[in-house]
């Protein structure tokens, strides 16, 4: 079965920003602009969520479809992949910050 990283869905999207397709829902995107594009992310949030409710497939399904928003959105925002695996590479290892939060012991959120 075909794979695709993470990296590659980016530099797919970036090519597109870079590089316009008529026909393209890419490019539609992109086209619509900014406000589009965080919709689509608030929905496709959503969707998440609901399918999470629901069953892996869906899951594993709506999860694709906001990974793919997410990279438009980084793209349209000028933010590169590795802008994001620096960040969360700076994280790994630091103390997590559960200890500060009030509502930690013996609730669930
Ligand atoms: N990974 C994706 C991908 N995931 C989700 N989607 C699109 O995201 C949309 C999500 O469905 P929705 O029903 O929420 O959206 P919609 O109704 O089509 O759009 P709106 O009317 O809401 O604007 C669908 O149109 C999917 O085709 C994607 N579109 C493209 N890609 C990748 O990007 C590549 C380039 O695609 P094009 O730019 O279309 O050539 C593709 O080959 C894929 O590898």
């Amino acid at each position: 079965m075909a794979e695709q990283s993470m990296e590659e869905l980016y530099e797919y999207v970036l090519n597109r920003k870079e590089n316009p397709k008529e026909g393209s829902y890419t490019d539609y995107l992109f086209q619509k602009g900014l406000d589009k594009i965080l919709k689509k992310v608030g929905e496709e949030s959503t969707e998440v969520i609901v399918a999470a409710k629901n069953n892996q497939e869906e899951l594993r399904y709506e999860t694709a479809d906001l990974f793919f928003h997410l990279m438009v959105l980084l793209v349209e925002q000028g933010l590169s992949f590795d802008d994001i695996k620096e960040e969360l590479g700076s994280r790994v290892g630091t103390k997590s910050r559960l200890h500060e939060r009030k509502d930690w012991r013996g609730t669930q959120a």
